[in-house]
C-alpha cells in the first residue's frame, strides 16, 4: 500500500470534479486484482473501478448477483495496494444494500475499513434514497449508477438500451438530480440514449461517467477485460477493442507448449 509519496498526487473526488469544471474528460477503467491495478494505475487512469462484473469477468458468472460481499472485499484490497494515483471505487454487491440503510450502512464500512478504497458505488435511483444518505452522512463518497443496472437484470430481463421512454427517461433525470442533491460525488450512466446523456450531463454539476451513453457523459468507462480483448466473446457495440490480448496470450502460450514439448525450454542458461 502506498502511504504517502510527494511524487504522485492521489486523485481524489474533488479532482474528478475539478477535471469537470475545467471540461476536461474522466477516464475511467475497472481492475480486480493487483497486477492489472498497477498497470492501469501506471497508464494514467484516473478512476479505477473494482466493479462487480467480476462475477461475471473473474469467476465466470453469467450475471453480477452471485458476487459477495467478502469476495468484492477480496477484489478491492487486491486492488489498492497496487494503486498510486487513481481514485479506487467499488461496487456494493447485490444483496448487501438493497434490504434497509443499516445494512447498506454496514456494507460500505466494511469495504472502507477492510478494503482500504476510496468510494462505493449503488445502483439505483429513488429507491435506494435512503441508504446512500446514511453512508455519506458516514463520511463515505457514493457514485451512483443509472440507466441499466445490472443488479436489476431480472426485473428488466434484457440487457437491452434503458430510458428510450419519455416516462422512464424522466425518471432517470429525476433520479440523477436527487442523486447530486443528496451529495453523490459522481454518476454512472450505462446503455442509455445519448441525447439523454447530454441531457443529464449538462443539467447536473457532479460528473457523470458513461458505458454506452455516448461521447457527452463527463467521462467514460469500460470493463478493462473487454477493451483489451482478454474476453473476446462479449462483444456489445459501445465497446471499441484496443488490443486482442485473446490472441496474443494464445499464441505466448502454445508457444510455451511448444518449447517444453521440443525440450527448447528451459535451456542452459535457465538452468542452475
Ligand atoms: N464483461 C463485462 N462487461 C461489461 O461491460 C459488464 C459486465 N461484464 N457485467 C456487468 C455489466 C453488464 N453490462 C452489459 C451486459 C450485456 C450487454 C449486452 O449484452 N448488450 C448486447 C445485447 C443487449 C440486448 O439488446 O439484449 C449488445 O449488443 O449491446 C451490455 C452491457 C455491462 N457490464
Ligand atoms: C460497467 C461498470 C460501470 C460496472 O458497474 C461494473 O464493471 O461492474
Ligand atoms: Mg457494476
Amino acid at each position: 500500500m502506498s502511504v504517502h509519496n510527494p511524487d504522485i498526487k492521489r486523485v481524489t473526488t474533488h479532482t474528478i470534479q475539478e477535471l469537470k469544471n475545467k471540461g476536461e474528460k474522466i477516464s475511467a477503467l475497472t481492475a480486480y486484482d493487483y497486477s492489472m491495478a498497477r498497470v492501469v494505475d501506471t497508464a494514467g487512469v484516473e478512476l479505477i473501478l473494482v466493479g462487480d462484473s467480476a462475477s461475471n469477468v473473474m469467476a465466470g458468472h453469467e450475471t453480477t448477483l452471485p458476487i459477495t460481499l467478502d469476495q468484492m472485499i477480496y477484489h478491492a484490497s487486491s486492488v489498492v495496494r497496487g494503486v498510486k494515483r487513481a481514485l479506487v471505487v467499488v461496487d456494493l454487491p447485490f444483496g448487501s444494500y438493497q434490504g434497509n440503510s443499516s445494512e447498506a450502512l454496514r456494507s460500505a464500512i466494511r469495504i472502507m475499513k477492510e478494503s482500504g478504497a476510496h468510494a462505493v458505488k449503488m445502483e439505483g435511483g429513488q429507491e435506494i434514497r435512503e441508504s446512500i444518505v446514511r453512508i455519506l452522512s458516514a463520511g463515505v463518497p457514493v457514485m451512483g449508477h443509472l440507466g441499466l443496472t445490472p443488479q436489476s437484470i431480472y426485473k428488466f430481463g434484457t440487457y437491452a438500451v434503458r430510458a428510450k421512454e419519455e416516462a422512464e427517461a424522466q425518471k432517470l433525470i429525476d433520479d440523477a438530480h436527487m442523486l447530486e442533491d443528496i451529495g453523490c460525488f459522481g454518476v454512472v450512466l450505462e446503455k442509455i440514449p445519448a441525447t439523454l446523456t447530454k441531457t443529464v450531463s449538462k443539467s447536473l454539476t457532479i460528473p457523470t461517467i458513461g458505458i454506452g451513453a455516448g461521447p457527452d457523459a463527463d467521462g467514460q468507462i469500460l470493463v478493462l477485460h473487454d477493451m483489451l480483448g482478454i474476453n473476446n466473446e462479449f462483444k456489445p457495440r459501445f465497446l471499441r477493442r484496443y488490443a486482442d490480448l485473446h490472441t496474443i496470450i494464445t499464441k505466448a502460450i502454445a508457444h510455451y507448449v511448444d518449447d517444453v514439448k521440443a525440450n527448447d525450454f528451459p535451456n542452459e542458461k535457465e538452468a542452475y
